[in-house]
This record gives C-alpha cells, sequence and structure tokens, in this order.
C-alpha cells in the first residue's frame, strides 16, 4: 500500500493578520516555523519518509516542506517546485483584511469569494502591482495562465496537469511523495481526488500544517484518508 501525504503550509503572516493572500509570497508567521516543525516531528514519530517532494513557488510553501524534511533527515530528496501549486490567485482580494472586507461586502458575498467553486473575487488589471505577469518567477507562463483573478475550478484546472503529468508519475514509479501546498490548491487537489460535488468541497476547510494523508491501492485507488495526530 502506497501514501500520499498532502500538506498546507504553517501559518503565514497574512494569515495570523486575517488577509488574503493568493499569490503573495508572504513568510511564515513564527508561529507557522513552529507549526511547520512540529508537523515533520508528527510524521518522524510515525516512520515517514518521502522519496520526492512538491510544492508550490510561494515561500510559506517551500519553507514548510523545507522544514519537514529537514526534521525528517531528508532534506537530500529531490522537491519539485510549480506555480501550478500556487494559492488560488485572489484577485483584487490581495491584501485586503477579510473582517474589513466582510463589513464592506457582507458575509454572504465574502463567503461565496471565499467557497464557492464558481464565483470570481474581484479581478486585478494588468498594470496592478499584484499582476503576476510582473514577477519574474512566472517569465514562462502564457498570457492566459497569468491569472487576475481565479475561483475554485479555474485553479483545478491547472493544478490538475501538473497532477496527473507530473506527480501521478512519480507515485507509479513507487514513489512516496509529499505535496506542500496551500489551503485551496489542496482543496482542488481533494475535491478530483475524492470526487467531491461543488457543495461538498464549499464545507472543506483545512487546517494550517496539519498532514492529511491518503493510503493508495497498488493501482493508486484511493483506500482512505485522514489526519496524522
Ligand atoms: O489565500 C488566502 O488568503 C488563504 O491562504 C486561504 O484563504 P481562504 O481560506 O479565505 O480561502
Amino acid at each position: 500500500m502506497q501514501k500520499l501525504v498532502l500538506l498546507r503550509h504553517g501559518e503565514s503572516v497574512f494569515n495570523q493578520e486575517g488577509r488574503f493572500t493568493g499569490w503573495t509570497d508572504v513568510d511564515l508567521s513564527e508561529e507557522g516555523f513552529a507549526q511547520a516543525k512540529r508537523a515533520g516531528q508528527l510524521l518522524a514519530k510515525h516512520g515517514y519518509n518521502f522519496d520526492a517532494g512538491f510544492t508550490s513557488v510561494l515561500k510559506r510553501s517551500i519553507k514548510t516542506l523545507h522544514i519537514v524534511l529537514e526534521e525528517l533527515d531528508h532534506l537530500w530528496i529531490p522537491v519539485t517546485k510549480s506555480w501550478r501549486l500556487n494559492e488560488r490567485f485572489y484577485g483584487a482580494l490581495q491584501g485586503l483584511n477579510k473582517q474589513e472586507t466582510i463589513e464592506k461586502y457582507g458575509e454572504e458575498q465574502v463567503h461565496k469569494w471565499r467557497r464557492d467553486p464558481n464565483e470570481h473575487p474581484p479581478a486585478i488589471t494588468k498594470d496592478d502591482d499584484r499582476y503576476p505577469g510582473k514577477d519574474v518567477r512566472y517569465k514562462n507562463l502564457t498570457g492566459r495562465e497569468l491569472p487576475l483573478t481565479e475561483n475554485l475550478s479555474e485553479t483545478m484546472e491547472r493544478v490538475l496537469p501538473f497532477w496527473g503529468e507530473v506527480i501521478v508519475h512519480a507515485m507509479r514509479e513507487s514513489k512516496q511523495v509529499i505535496i506542500c501546498a496551500h489551503g485551496n490548491s489542496l482543496r482542488a487537489l481533494i475535491k478530483y481526488i475524492d470526487l467531491m460535488s461543488d457543495e461538498e468541497v464549499t464545507d472543506l476547510e483545512i487546517p494550517t500544517a496539519t498532514p492529511w494523508v491518503y493510503e493508495l491501492d497498488e493501482e493508486l485507488n484511493r483506500i482512505r484518508h485522514y489526519y496524522l495526530e
């Protein structure tokens, strides 16, 4: 039986401040660093080892994975970073305080922006400093791939090719894989793996730095999943 571990990064500075983050490249908070270390210790305690790691191009996830692998004394394994595992691009909400946004637009609208898989947050324009086309790390993305806003369905559309072509390929080689990513890129992946409906995924909340384990059969079909405690 093969296991796959999904891990949301530790608490970020924006999580701590209650701000929409998306592709904003904020660091872990002090608590986030500690959470990442605890996640690594927990995985070590349960005897987990990995042959390959996958993460986004955002430092809160990169650092979380690094800390976890350090705890496992597995810093040497190959780690592949891809923008496709980035957090959902939160458009013009990025940087705004979530509570203030609720006060301005109402609970219902903000909940839709956050959790309705087909609802777009307000878009930015290309002259906005937050436009990823201005960031060198995205220089190889096509115009269509550079988001101005993103809903969960669109996040799924860019996460799934990486899952299908790269991660599944590694798992087929019997590699034990850890994916360290973000609340919404992981929700996109879990929606796909667990065949969740739009309604079901609306209620899925993923805590920071808490390993989510899939047990898979030889055909990589999901047997069950659980949080590691
Ligand atoms: O991008 C963000 O703000 C968070 O990582 C996830 O936020 P959410 O839970 O509001 O979708």
